[in-house]
């Protein structure tokens, strides 16, 4: 017990230090903030983060914790980015700071007008103005970056064909945060140009999860080749710019529409109840009052019951898991990165404790967020 408490003073102590230190950098990044505005800067300076990151890694002496030490920059980099916004904005009315931001929020999605990553856009930013699309996915996080746009959407998963592999590892390869979550009901439509029939269909194009969902409604079209294409809204206007009536795409309804197309075969995904979860991307880490879901990726060394030791915290601390997807740590052959979804956000005190004592046993750890999960 005396041990104890000697150890616990001397945590008080380093604890008082920090915080005077801490005051003293908030105080910098302050007037800092002052230069950035006068000299119209941007507040996020990645270069300069990644610079202050690696210079501190490289005075620890222990580097078991440099993962720590990693999440404990970007935290309190974050932390000064979040005091110098206040800052610049404290010199408005806040109100029309909020409605001004609202109204100039830019908005990036990947693919084209009519895909369901542009439905999903709408309906989760509901009258956006500013939108950029691009084409592939690692676009729309170098924009993020870039402050070409302030937030991204990217499809996660889908309820019948599972998780989309390039936004689980790109995820861990930017530095964003998770700040929403969004889910469209997906029906896939047979779509060609105005009065073709089945019979004159002889190539399908469409975005392979497009084909996967469809699989089986498929097998009844004889002679058909399935061409994989970018995404789904983007064949319907191939088929609607090649104006022939043996191409076809697979496509949603409002596709079909924008790009002047007839249904031919509706609804033709084999599982009804078929859904597409999106997440919503930011710079910044946003933890709003309504939060009730928390991401994380997570290794573990390569020994027995490693993963179970830390899975044990969520039972532990009584936190619903909700999905655990693996991809592969492409360093290292054979091991695996996990992603964890969960109930509850960061705010609740037994979430921070659980993820307190996952971060320190993990080989790997990276907090990516907490936010409200979407209705379905
Ligand atoms: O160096 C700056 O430009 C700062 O504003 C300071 C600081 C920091 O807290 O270290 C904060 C935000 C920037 O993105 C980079 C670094």
């Amino acid at each position: 017990m005396d041990l104890l408490e000697d150890y616990r003073s001397e945590i008080d102590n380093i604890d008082k230090e920090m915080t005077l230190l801490f005051e003293s950098r908030m105080n910098l990044s302050k007037k800092i903030s002052d230069y950035k505005k006068k000299n119209k800067m941007k507040i996020y300076q990645r270069d300069r983060e990644e610079l202050v990151i690696a210079k501190n890694i490289s005075y620890l002496k222990n580097k078991e914790y440099e993962s720590l030490l990693r999440s404990y920059y970007i935290n309190l980099m974050n932390l000064s980015r979040l005091i110098q916004s206040k800052e610049i904005d404290s010199n408005y009315d806040s109100e029309k700071i909020i409605k001004h931001k609202k109204e100039n929020l830019k908005v990036g999605y990947q693919g084209v007008i009519g895909s369901f990553s542009e439905e999903a856009m709408h309906k989760h930013f509901s009258s956006i103005k500013n939108i950029k699309n691009y084409e592939r996915f690692e676009d729309l996080f170098i924009a993020l970056q870039d402050e070409d746009i302030d937030y991204a959407i990217v499809p996660i998963e889908n309820s019948s064909t599972g998780g989309i592999n390039r936004v689980y590892d790109l995820l861990n390869i930017y530095d964003f945060y998770i700040v929403g979550e969004e889910c469209i009901k997906i029906n896939q439509h047979l779509i060609g140009v105005k009065g073709a029939t089945i019979n004159d269909i002889r190539e399908v194009y469409s975005h392979t999860q497009g084909f996967e969902q469809s699989r089986e409604s498929l097998k009844r079209y004889e002679n058909i080749k399935l061409i994989p294409y970018l995404n789904t809204a983007i064949s319907a206007k191939l088929v609607s710019d090649l104006n022939d009536k043996t191409k076809a795409a697979i496509a949603s309804e409002r596709a079909a529409k924008i790009y002047n197309l007839d249904i031919i075969d509706s609804n033709i995904n084999d599982i009804k109840d078929n859904y597409t979860k999106f997440v919503i991307i930011g710079r910044s880490f946003e933890a709003r009052s309504d939060c009730d879901k928390t991401s994380l990726i997570l290794s573990t060394g390569h020994k027995s019951g490693e993963l179970y030791r830390l899975l044990k915290y969520f039972a532990d601390y009584n936190i619903n898991l909700t999905k655990i997807e693996s991809r592969p740590n492409k360093h290292t052959p054979w091991q695996y990165l996990f992603y964890i979804d969960f109930e509850g956000s960061i705010e609740d005190e037994k979430i921070k404790r659980a993820i307190d004592n996952i971060a320190n046993e993990s080989k790997y750890f990276k907090f990516l967020g907490s936010y409200k999960k979407c209705n379905i």
